[in-house]
């Protein structure tokens, strides 16, 4: 069984102009332990995709779907009660800029603990103890100080760390991962996928990884999903995708990449000619 499954996932903002499609008809599963890497340059609505299963868009949005289930449950048909025991323990978000994620006023301690208390139901000495242990789990020295440590005091690679530590602190099956390196210098965003990579072999999780390099496609995922303006232009095992890419778009995305510069200038995605040639129109 998946343990993630989409079919035909719409998400529409009322904007001021009118409503506007980000997401368009989006087929998507994920296996247990499966690591997938959703792909495709900035508006393309991986997020947006990826929010609408979390139930964090905006009231702004309307969200449809014709199935969203998630370890065999309907999470269209759960009450917000129970999607809140789903959403946060058994499937978890960290997200681009880990300092903007965490809230500034409390210490990075009170943040774990407070996950542990809401879906775990913990008492004060096991939660402290848990979270302890967490935070060495994702490599942060002298753990039990920096407990007490605000967001301001950490790097942006520590306070990374703290994200991924609140994300696994309930053992969740799943766990999304947003651009998680992006706001990151390179020394620290090898270091961090390397974490991502180790937590979901160790732990079994589903890794679910958007990105819009090519380069952490490579290192990390056993399949791809590339989309382009809402929509699923391509899906491939990773060596498939590289190897073999059916879509015009991921062509132009390879192209894109320094490693396979032919000429003075790399090509832009827009510099190729766009032919949809797998799934659904792009316009
Ligand atoms: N609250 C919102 N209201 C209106 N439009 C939105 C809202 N949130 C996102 N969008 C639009 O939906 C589209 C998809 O956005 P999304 O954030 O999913 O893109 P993305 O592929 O994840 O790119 P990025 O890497 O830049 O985040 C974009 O055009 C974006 O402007």
């Amino acid at each position: 069984m998946a343990l993630l499954e989409i079919k035909n996932l719409t998400v529409s903002f009322d904007t001021s102009s009118g409503p506007f499609m980000a997401v368009k008809g989006i087929d998507l599963s994920i296996e247990p332990r499966e690591v997938l890497a959703i792909v495709g340059e900035s508006g393309s609505g991986k997020s947006v995709s990826m929010l609408a299963v979390m139930g964090l868009l905006p009231p702004s949005a309307t969200v449809k779907a014709d199935r969203m289930s998630f370890n065999g449950k309907d999470l269209l048909a759960l009450d917000p009660a129970e999607r809140r025991k789903i959403i946060g323990k058994d499937i978890s978000m960290i997200f681009q800029e880990p300092i903007a994620s965490l809230n500034p006023c409390f210490t990075v301690g009170y943040q774990i603990e407070e996950v542990l208390r809401v879906h775990m139901g913990m008492d004060k000495v096991q939660r402290r103890a848990r979270a302890v242990e967490l935070l060495t789990l994702v490599g942060i020295p002298e753990p039990t100080e920096r407990l007490n440590s605000f967001p301001h005091q950490m790097s942006g690679g520590q306070c990374q760390r703290v994200m991924i530590a609140m994300a696994i602190a309930c053992n969740p099956k799943l766990l999304i991962a947003d651009e998680p390196t992006t706001a990151l210098d390179v020394t620290i965003q090898k270091q961090i996928l390397d974490l991502l990579m180790k937590l979901q072999a160790e732990h079994g999780m589903g890794l679910i990884m958007i990105t819009h390099n090519m380069g952490v496609v490579a290192e990390t995922a056993d399949r791809v999903v590339v989309q382009y303006k809402g929509t699923k232009m391509e899906e491939a095992d990773v060596l498939s995708l590289f190897e073999n890419p059916k879509s015009n778009y991921t062509r132009a995305l390879l192209a894109a990449l320094p490693d396979n510069a032919t000429g003075d200038r790399l090509p832009t995605v827009s510099d190729m000619l766009f032919e949809p040639a797998v799934s659904g129109a792009a316009s």
